[in-house]
């Protein structure tokens, strides 16, 4: 037992969705805290950014750090973590609400246990017996287990240690809040300071927002982003880098039984997987399988090295200056910054994104070969922070509407509090759009309505059957890798919510299970920008994903690579002596495979296959030389994406094959 004057001060550190060393406010504070007490160096020395840290009137005195990342048992399943000697989990299986589907699924999980690893190994190569703990349970459950073991009696009447503080970087997420609240309430119930920090990981800090009051964030993004410009001048600059931290307390809390930490990344990984391995199909009665030839356009590892190596590689290659015209794009590494995971899970920060690029368009550092190099910032640059703003505007919005996020009808959803009326921050209240009505999974919403069948489809979705070249293409590379690319999820969303007319929420928690870069706001904000009850300002658009895929998918690659059955379509036709050009016929046979002739569908064996004789919508649209015709006018040009816009179109009468379109749908929203 340590006497009372030599017991050490820990202070623990939750991590969340901030697992990174640099540009981490909670270990630049934690560090230049425990150096200016050691040796007391002025305060100046050591706080490059004052208001970063904490006063050192707030601040606990400690003598060791407990960084500690905890897998939360409601996103992440860790039933996986009880030995088989063990018994039960104690937890409900950590699956969604609607649709019932895992919250964590296999690539993110990998994803975020090699960031873990690789966070805790560069703590440990600090050289200052710092590192790192991984526990699994409810986060409250956890903070309550550290709490009372180091509060143990030791039979001398001492603690093990006290508990200086608990720090953590707060979230803007509903479960998240009530984790810190329960954080929180059991910190003041034992007498120890709590805090909650604003991480640092968006473009632009808290600090500097353009208002006080979250009420006050405009409604639509656009006039979000002009009061911020020019956006290069906005963000602040990363924090200096750490080298030294206060060392791990000498006596850890073991992980809460029945769960064993492994000690190793494999021994981590397989006992996220082991569970959801139960089932690799996930439900799926035919789910895609890989084809051959074909790679994924999201093969990194997490972690914060591979997140600075992967931002290095897009300045000294090229691919950030080209950002511009290639972010469109569906396959390959680097048609966008496939940033999104590093970013999700703190990997990296988005400031640190702009200073890579600063330092470019400045002539400082990698990239000198690529044009552009010293220039100033150029289209592709300035293409990349306005997504980034994009994202903090999601966050944002998620800060703003709370629970509403997740309500069927969005942000639409009138506030049901005292928040009605002068503050109500509703989109459109004037002329919100007529509710939508639904196709549900678990209940019928009215005569003609079979939630059975809604299933079904829902399955044929999932397992990229639907019968449209593109939804499918997307929907199993998702499935198989992870990833998919921002156009084809903006199309599967909308074929999801307006097409099938399903309740977009299922959508949005397959994706949640899917995602390597799933992040709470981007995800469900962009889910019902897309279904028409967010707030995208032209609500009620829908894409074509025909009009889209001939736009983005001219020559089919991408629906090939993915849908291996429509490879052996020749697009090619011969108009002359070495004069070839695409037939269009069999390019609308490829794009939605019910119009190949029955020639063609016999020689491919696509003959009495379900997807390709009865696809769940049958879009009309027809090309003649060049461009396609589509249904209706013209769609809006939509954030500044290039000359071909977002493609949304209006909707025209589909036949409705298989599958009855939802009252929405068919009637058209515009
Ligand atoms: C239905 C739907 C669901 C989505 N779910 C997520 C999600 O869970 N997590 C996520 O990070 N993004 C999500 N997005 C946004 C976007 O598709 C991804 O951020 C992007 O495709 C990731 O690839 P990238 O890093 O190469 O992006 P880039 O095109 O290189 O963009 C750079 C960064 O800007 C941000 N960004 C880009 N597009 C958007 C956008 N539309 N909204 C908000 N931020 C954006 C991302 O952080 C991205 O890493 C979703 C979009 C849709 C339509």
């Amino acid at each position: 037992m340590c006497a009372a004057a030599a017991r050490p001060r820990v202070l623990i550190y939750i991590l969340r969705h901030d697992v990174r060393l640099s540009d981490n406010p909670i270990f630049l504070a934690a560090s230049a805290l425990w150096s200016r007490k050691r040796s007391s160096i002025d305060a100046a020395d050591v706080r490059p950014r004052e208001d970063s840290l904490v006063s050192k009137e707030d601040a606990p005195a400690f003598t060791h750090l407990l960084p500690v990342y905890i897998f939360p048992a409601h996103q992440v399943e860790v039933s996986g973590f009880v030995p088989a000697s063990s018994g039960r989990c104690p937890y409900p299986e950590a699956r969604s609400r609607v649709a019932g589907v895992w919250r964590t699924g296999p690539h993110r999980a990998k994803f975020v246990a090699q960031g873990v690893w690789d966070l805790k190994k560069r703590l440990g190569n600090l050289d200052c017996d710092s590192g790192m703990e991984v526990r699994v349970g409810m986060v409250g459950d956890v903070v309550e287990h550290m709490l009372d073991w180091y509060e143990k009696d030791e039979g001398d009447g001492g603690h093990r240690a006290d508990v200086a503080g608990i720090w953590m970087t707060g979230e803007e997420g509903t479960e998240e809040k009530v984790d810190e609240a329960e954080v929180e309430r059991l910190a003041e119930e034992r007498g120890v300071e709590f805090k909650v920090w604003d991480d640092e990981k968006y473009y632009i800090d808290d600090r500097d927002l353009p208002f006080d009051n979250i009420s006050d964030l405009p409604n639509v993004y656009t006039t979000y982003r002009k009061s911020l410009e020019p956006l290069r001048l906005r963000p602040r600059e990363p924090l200096s880098p750490i080298k030294q931290l206060p060392p791990l307390p000498p006596d850890i809390p073991p992980q809460k039984e029945p769960f064993e930490i492994p000690d190793t990344l494999d021994g981590l990984t397989k006992a996220l997987l082991s569970p959801l391995e139960a089932d690799p199909t996930f439900g799926l009665p035919s789910p895609p399988c890989w084809p051959t030839n074909v790679s994924s356009a999201h093969p990194f590892s997490g972690g914060e090295s591979a997140a600075q190596d992967r931002l290095a590689q897009l300045i000294s290659g090229g691919a950030m200056s080209s950002y511009k015209e290639t972010r469109n794009g569906m396959l390959g590494l680097d048609f966008s910054t496939k940033l999104s995971a590093y970013l999700a899970q703190g990997h990296l920060t988005a400031r640190q994104v702009h200073a890579a690029m600063v330092d470019f368009e400045e002539g400082r550092g990698p990239g000198k070969e690529i044009a552009g190099y010293g220039k100033g910032e150029n289209d592709g640059t300035a293409g990349v922070r306005f997504e980034l703003l994009w994202r903090d505007y999601m966050r944002l919005c998620a800060r703003k509407f709370g629970s509403r996020m997740f309500g069927i009808q969005g942000i639409q959803q009138p506030p049901t509090s005292s928040r009605k009326g002068a503050e109500d921050p509703t989109p459109h209240d004037d002329h919100r759009p007529p509710r939508k009505r639904w196709k549900m999974l678990d209940r019928s919403g009215g005569a003609k309505d079979f939630p059975e069948m809604t299933r079904e489809v829902f399955t044929r979705f999932r397992s990229g059957r639907t019968g449209i070249g593109l939804i499918d293409a997307a929907n199993r590379e998702l499935f198989l890798t992870g990833y998919t690319s921002n156009r084809a999820r903006q199309n599967v969303a909308s074929f999801l919510s307006s097409r099938l007319g399903i309740d977009w929420r299922v959508g949005a928690e397959w994706y949640e299970f899917l995602l390597t870069d799933y992040d709470m706001p981007n995800n469900w904000g962009n889910w019902q920008y897309v279904a028409g009850v967010g707030n995208d300002p032209r609500q009620g658009r829908v894409f074509n994903p025909v009009k889209q895929a001939l736009d983005y998918d001219a020559q089919g690659e991408y629906i090939k690579a993915w849908v291996p059955e429509l490879r052996g379509i020749s697009l090619a036709r011969s108009v002359g002596p070495n004069n070839d050009e695409v037939d269009q016929q069999k390019l609308m046979g490829l794009y939605q495979a019910w119009r190949l002739d029955e020639a063609e569908k016999e020689r491919l064996g696509l003959k009495g296959v379900e997807w390709v004789e009865q696809p769940l919508v049958r879009i009309p649209f027809s090309v003649g030389r060049g461009r396609g015709r589509t249904e209706g006018k013209g769609g809006g040009r939509g954030r500044g994406r290039g000359s071909k816009g977002r493609g949304f179109k209006r909707m025209g009468n589909e036949e409705k094959a298989g599958w009855r379109q939802s009252d929405g749908a068919a009637n058209g929203v515009v």
